[in-house]
Parts: structure tokens; C-alpha cells; sequence
């Protein structure tokens, strides 16, 4: 499938508000994946479809979900569905031969332990994309140039606040996560310092 063929069934399946949003993921990720050394073409693919499933309604989401695999706790919080349903669109229309895109995809609200440049990227950039508003956003947006696991920490922090100020449930991977990318950061900083 061509990027033009999917981005049509993007416009689809989206309404202007998100199909703005997802402009700016891409616009972003595009940038990052340049910043930071990452396949620009695939990172685009991956941006363009990871909210495909994003507007579809609860039911539809828990019926495609019991065709497909899902990782563990995910159907537990239904609005978080819909990262594994765009990955598994994603293989179904480019096959299964890219791996490490379609986890980005399916990680991309939540993010998880060990997650790779392209998984980083493509989660960063949808926290930080230029329509995003929320307080300390422009500080994310200034770290994200100078420092990728700072930058996708900070952006977790900020997700697990607002999550906690809300009296939400958080999805315990996105903690595991976001902890794993602070020590990183830290033995990244010790290192450069020996
Ligand atoms: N780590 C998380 N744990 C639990 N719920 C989350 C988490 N991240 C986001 N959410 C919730 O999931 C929904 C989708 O998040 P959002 O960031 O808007 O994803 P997307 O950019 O893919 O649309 C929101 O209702 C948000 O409150």
C-alpha cells in the first residue's frame, strides 16, 4: 500500500480534529526519526495509521480485540485498545516483516520496558505533536531536540499526573516504563561523565 492510499483511509476513518492531531504525529515523528537516526519512511507509516481505531466505539474495539492477540492488561482499560488494533491493521496491510514498527504502534499511548528508538519516537512525538496543549508540553518539546529517553520520560511523568489528578487507572506498564527511562537516563549521564 502506497503512503498516499493509506493516509485516505486515514482521513476515513478519523474525524478533523484527529485527523489533524495525527498531521502533527507525523510531522513530528518525521522530524525525530531525522533528529535521531531512524527509517523516515517507515516512522511516517507508522505515525499515519496509530490512531486509525482510535474513534471507533468501545464494542467494536472489545469484538476486533478478541480476534487478534492481545499483551497483557491491555483490555482491562478499553480506550487503550486501540494501539494494538492499528498495529495489527498495520501488518494485515504491510505484512509482518516490520516488527519494530508495528510495536511502536501498539505501544504508542502506553510505551513498555525495553522499547526501541522507533517504539520511543512514535510515542514521544503523539505526547508532543504542535496540537497538543498541556502544562509543560513547550519544556517536552524542547527536550525532545537534546535528549530522546529525557524527553520520553518527562512525557510519561506528565501522562501518569494527569492520569493521578484525574483519579483515572494507569496502566502499570506505562510506570514500569516510565521508571526504566529515568535510570536510563541516568547511567547514559554517568557514562558520558567516566
Ligand atoms: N498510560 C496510560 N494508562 C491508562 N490510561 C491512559 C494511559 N495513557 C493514556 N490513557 C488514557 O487513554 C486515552 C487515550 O490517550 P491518548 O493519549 O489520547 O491516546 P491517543 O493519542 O492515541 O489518542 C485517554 O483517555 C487517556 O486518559
Amino acid at each position: 500500500m502506497t503512503e498516499e492510499t493509506l493516509v485516505e483511509k486515514v482521513r476515513d476513518a478519523l474525524s478533523p480534529s484527529r485527523f489533524r492531531h495525527t498531521e502533527g504525529v507525523v510531522k513530528t515523528t518525521e522530524a525525530l526519526a531525522k533528529r535521531y537516526g531512524e527509517d523516515v519512511e517507515w516512522a511516517r507509516l507508522g505515525a499515519w495509521i496509530h490512531d486509525i481505531a482510535r474513534e471507533w466505539p468501545i464494542a467494536q474495539l472489545e469484538q476486533y480485540a478478541e480476534q487478534i492477540e492481545i499483551p497483557s492488561g491491555f483490555a482491562l482499560i478499553p480506550n487503550l485498545l486501540h494501539g494494538p488494533i492499528a498495529a495489527s491493521i498495520f501488518r494485515d496491510w504491510f505484512g509482518p516483516d516490520h516488527t519494530d514498527v508495528e510495536n511502536a504502534i501498539r505501544f504508542h499511548t502506553t510505551g513498555r520496558l525495553a522499547m526501541s528508538k522507533m517504539e520511543m519516537i512514535l510515542c514521544l512525538a503523539d505526547a508532543i505533536e504542535p496540537s497538543r496543549q498541556y502544562p509543560g508540553v513547550d519544556d517536552i518539546r524542547e527536550l525532545a531536540d537534546r535528549d530522546l529517553t529525557e524527553a520520553l520520560a518527562a512525557s510519561m511523568d506528565s501522562t501518569i499526573l494527569y492520569l493521578l489528578e484525574r483519579h483515572q487507572p494507569i496502566f502499570p506498564l506505562t510506570v514500569m516504563a516510565r521508571n526504566e527511562l529515568w535510570e536510563r537516563k541516568i547511567t547514559n549521564a554517568r557514562e558520558s561523565e567516566a
